[in-house]
């Protein structure tokens, strides 16, 4: 656009609106034109019209004079993804505000959830302390996983989903047994390229957060043995996780063992920080995950201000009640976000939850999908489902 004196420029350059002027008309009365031309460079005034009709031409007069001019738009077309190198997804691809680069908001680490309202930057451009990105072999290795995801699904039968549900199907209980409902084994992504782009969005998330990555229940001396986890301790009891349902947690397991892991993929969001979103659709009642860490006595946990402690044991004898402290190490579980208590909109994302079980007379804590969820949905459950101790007031 040229500088035809009607929106100010700036001493880069460019265009400003700030000095849009705001004035008192009867301090212009018969003002000089320095005290005019002052008043005017002031920030925050705006001219009366006599004055501005005796200082600048009409829009109709410069139209009147003006010469045609060719406004270059900027063309992004040929633009490209910084980090995978082709342009594709165009609507998916983030400019910077200030290198113009491209980048896809999945490429990025950690992953953009929505697009930004307002300017962006890149991570250069902003100077934000860098987030480890995880290349393919790195990602294994974080995740300790000895085999390649490809041979997991081909050479190693006995992890295979497909395999897993022919040995259940083996082992079902007799047909005359009462009905009930039984925990789905989470589908891994199909994809091997979506798989392993999961993997390295929660290798970056949890190297944000220093956390090691560890998918059991970690006890120490130091902390809470594993003798102090014992589900009979629990005030009323805890609902026992029957056979099949345990085997289905194993399976589970094995398969993030083997490094494959739940179809999802954690983000980030400029509202509510990391976040987890599904990468492929998961049928109601699926296992998704189990929530691990750290095992501690709540009381020396009470003025903790990690926010991802889980209850774990909530015993008659409060000296002897456990929670999870996925702070120093944990899994996917601690980016779950939750829901806001105090609005029917909240209530409505919820589409899992987290359940305390007796599995083999120790408790542990699932994530289950309470509906189906589509591709893309976020996940959500409700931190205040046992207790009412979460402040979720400020949760969108
Ligand atoms: C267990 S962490 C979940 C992961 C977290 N978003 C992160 O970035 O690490 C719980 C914290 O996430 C944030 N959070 C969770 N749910 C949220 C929501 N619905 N809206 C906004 N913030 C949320 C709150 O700061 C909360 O204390």
């Amino acid at each position: 656009m040229t500088n035809n004196g009607i929106l100010p420029r700036s001493s880069d350059g460019r265009v400003s609106t700030q000095r849009t002027m705001l004035l008192e008309p009867e301090r212009l009365e018969g003002a000089s034109p320095n005290l005019v031309k002052d008043e005017v460079l002031k920030p925050g005034r705006r001219l009366p019209c006599s004055v501005l009709a005796k200082n600048y031409k009409s829009m109709t007069e410069i139209l009147a004079v003006a010469k045609y001019a060719v406004l270059e738009r900027d063309d992004y077309s040929n633009v490209n993804c910084q980090k995978c190198g082709c342009g594709d997804k165009s609507d998916e691809l983030l400019l910077c505000d200030k290198c113009d680069k491209g980048f896809h908001m999945k490429c990025l680490r950690p992953i953009v959830a929505r697009v930004p309202i307002g300017s962006w930057l890149c991570p250069k451009c902003c100077g934000r302390r860098r987030v480890r990105s995880f290349p393919q072999d790195k990602v294994l290795e974080f995740f300790r996983i000895q085999k390649s995801c490809e041979s997991c699904d081909t050479k190693d039968g006995s992890l295979s989903p497909q395999d897993y549900r022919k040995r259940r199907r083996r082992w079902a209980p007799p047909v005359f047994q009462k009905k009930r409902r039984r925990l789905l084994p989470f589908i891994p992504h199909k994809d091997h390229d979506r798989r392993l782009t999961e993997m390295s969005s929660l290798a970056s998330a949890l190297a944000a957060s220093n956390m090691e990555f560890c998918d059991d229940l970690h006890y120490s001396k130091a902390l809470a043995p594993r003798s102090a986890n014992q589900a009979k301790l629990e005030k009323g009891g805890v609902q026992v996780l029957p056979r099949e349902d345990i085997e289905t947690l194993e399976q589970c397991k094995a398969m993030c063992k083997a490094g494959i892991f739940p179809p999802l993929v954690v983000c980030y969001d400029s509202y509510e920080g990391f976040t987890v979103e599904a990468d492929a659709p998961i049928k109601d009642w699926t296992l998704i995950t189990e929530y691990t860490g750290d095992i501690d006595f709540l009381e020396r946990r009470k003025n903790d201000d990690g926010d991802g402690l889980m209850t774990l044991l909530l015993a008659d004898d409060p000296s002897k009640s456990l929670v999870i402290c996925p702070d120093k190490r944990g899994n996917i579980a601690r980016f779950f976000n939750g829901i806001n208590n105090h609005t029917i909109d909240g209530k409505k994302k919820q589409n899992c939850k987290c359940v305390r079980y007796d599995v083999n007379g120790e408790c542990r804590v699932l994530i289950v999908a309470t509906r189906h969820i589509a591709e893309g949905e976020r996940l959500y459950y409700d931190y205040n489902g046992q207790e009412d101790a979460y402040p979720t007031h400020h949760f969108i």
